[in-house]
């Protein structure tokens, strides 16, 4: 994506536009040289002879509602920009797969709003920076026009010295992109700090390694970096400003020299350069602008190229009404998943996985760590997609464009599940809600939660296990058939861990809901009505408790 080309895409105008300000800008730019170098040297505008102040009255006011047509022009387009940007990374986000969005990761994600920060501002560093190309033009066309060879020289020292400016600040972007880096480091030093802060507070060698040897020491060099950095950048901006003495220097003391200019033409040419001071500061400062631009574009297109690859993207919400009817039943037949770990360089496979979950079972999962029980999860609720195999909701297979509306039947709380800071599921969670504190009650958050009754949601300091709770009753109010838990129990207390078990899982069944519980709790195994239990990517038995039949697979 080349820079230019986001503001063609947000303004089909755009060109038009800009073409139109330049055109204005270069008579207006022209015009004033014109009448003010005319009116030092006591003669008369060429052409429009004795309009002087009427002309000058004209410019100014078509210059002034030109530029401020453009600056509001600029502001909308600024921020339509802005907001289209950031807007379109959440947007695809949403859309693509989950699987393609472990692998992108959260950091990219932020990377990427960081990046339409730094973009929001192109339209304006652009119009700014064209406005002053322009003026730069017309100054240097009206100095080769007033006397060639005294222009060649102030251009070959501008130039000279731009280049000069272009590669310091160059040195400098270098050391401001490792101040990012650092930056980054320290964030996350600091997330720690925070996060961690009973961890921290418990080990003195912990709590001095993490001020000294990361935050403090990043710090500093932080601080190092800055100043020099800071120093560099002043160095440039006087070298900037010292350069206009230099070249009125050279205006009035060589020129009328070594070129034998006239009293007139050397004001032309001081008047001129004064004149030239502001729209080359602009267009210098500029530059690494530009640079940091280009680099923020590049990076959010690869973003973007990355979340296109996701192949759910195109789909969206797919095809919600091919999922509807009744549940039943769900199908895996010969599903496969597997993840490979670059850094250990080892491969996780889930071995081909057939079995049938029908309509009102309760069904328990259990495995050692890192035996495939919460992959089998993400496969089951439809985060994951089989790499081989088919999964099949009531008899049809659900396709790319049937998962979202797959996904949208199941309610599921994974184990780092969060309860959200707004009412995003639309419940009615209102004390006037039987159902609600039906619930509430049941799990004995009745006296511990206050309704919000502004938000329209349930307000409430709770314990880990009183979150889950919640989400257990949050999930009874949306009211979808299949319910998926992993390891929901882990965090509650031993009385309401047997309350779970004993009671809540059966009644979930008497209403009809399909339950799917990963649990490490063997003492309530038999409060399901099947066991299935992982060891290495595979099913190593499927039980079914309180019947006759034992299905026990091989190992
Ligand atoms: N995103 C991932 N990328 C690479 N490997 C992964 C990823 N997620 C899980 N794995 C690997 O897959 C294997 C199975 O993980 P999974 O989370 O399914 O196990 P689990 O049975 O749920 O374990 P636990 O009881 O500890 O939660 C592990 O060896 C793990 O290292």
């Amino acid at each position: 994506m080349r820079l230019i080309s986001l503001l063609q895409k947000k303004s089909k105008l755009f060109y038009i536009l800009l073409l139109l300000l330049g055109l204005i800008n270069s008579i207006w730019s022209m015009g004033l040289l014109l009448l003010i170098n005319n009116r030092i040297a006591g003669t008369s505008l060429p052409f429009v002879q004795g309009y002087d102040w009427q002309i000058y009255v004209v410019l100014i006011l078509v210059s002034f509602f030109t530029a401020r047509a453009f600056q509001s022009y600029t502001i909308r387009l600024t921020y339509e920009l802005g907001n289209d940007l950031g807007l379109s990374v959440f947007e695809k986000l949403r859309f693509a797969d989950y699987e393609e969005y472990i692998k992108l990761g959260e950091e990219k994600v932020r990377t990427a709003t960081a990046d339409v920060t730094t973009l929001q501002r192109f339209p304006n560093v652009f119009i700014e920076t064209f406005n002053a190309i322009v003026m730069v033009t017309i100054g240097l066309g009206y100095l080769f026009y007033t006397n060639f060879f005294g222009a060649l020289l102030i251009l070959g020292v501008l130039s000279t010295l731009a280049v000069v400016y272009y590669i310091r600040n160059l040195s400098i972007s270098r050391d401001l992109n490792t101040v990012r880096d650092l930056a980054n480091v320290y964030q996350q030093n600091v997330n720690d700090f925070l996060r961690g802060f009973k961890d921290v507070k418990m080990s003195i060698t912990r709590s001095n390694n993490i001020f000294i040897r990361y935050i403090s020491q990043n710090r500093h060099r932080v601080k190092e970096l800055t100043i020099k950095t800071l120093i560099k950048f002043m160095g440039n901006e006087l070298m900037g400003n010292y350069l206009w003495y230099l070249l009125i220097g050279i205006i009035i003391f060589l020129l009328p020299v070594i070129l034998h200019m006239t009293n007139v033409v050397n004001n032309q040419f001081v008047v001129t350069l004064l004149y030239l001071m502001g729209p080359v500061g602009i267009v210098v400062a500029r530059i690494s602008e530009f640079t940091q631009m280009q680099i923020a574009v590049d990076r959010l297109e690869q973003f973007h190229d990355k979340i296109n690859a996701s192949k759910a993207i195109a789909i969206g919400h797919g095809d919600l009404a091919a999922t509807g009817g009744k549940f039943e039943s769900i199908r895996f037949k010969e599903v496969t998943f597997e993840y490979y770990d670059e850094r250990r360089a080892e491969t996780f496979r889930l071995k081909p996985l057939t079995l049938d979950i029908k309509k009102g079972e309760s069904i328990f999962i259990t495995g050692g760590n890192g035996s495939g029980k919460s992959t089998f999860v993400n496969l089951l609720t439809g985060l994951y997609v089989p790499h081989t195999g088919t999964i099949a909701l009531n008899g049809q297979v659900i396709t790319e464009s049937t998962y979202p509306g797959y996904r949208n039947r199941i309610a599921a709380i994974f184990t780092d599940s969060i309860l959200f800071n707004e009412n995003y599921d639309g419940l009615d969670l209102a004390p006037d809600n039987e159902r609600l504190m039906f619930w509430l009650r049941k799990m004995e958050l009745e006296n511990i939660v206050t309704f919000d009754n502004e938000k329209k949601s349930i307000k409430a300091d709770l314990s880990k296990g009183q979150q889950k709770r919640l989400a257990l009753i949050y999930i009874m109010l949306e009211d979808k058939d299949v319910i998926v838990l992993d390891e929901w129990a882990a965090e509650q207390d031993p009385v309401f861990r047997a309350y779970f078990y004993k009671k809540i899982i059966p009644e979930l069944k008497q209403m009809g809901k399909t339950v799917i519980v990963v649990t490490h709790d063997d003492t309530y195994f038999h409060c399901g009505e099947r066991l299935i239990k992982f060891d290495y990517g595979n099913i190593v038995s499927d039980t079914s408790i309180n019947a006759a039949s034992d299905l026990h697979y091989a190992l």
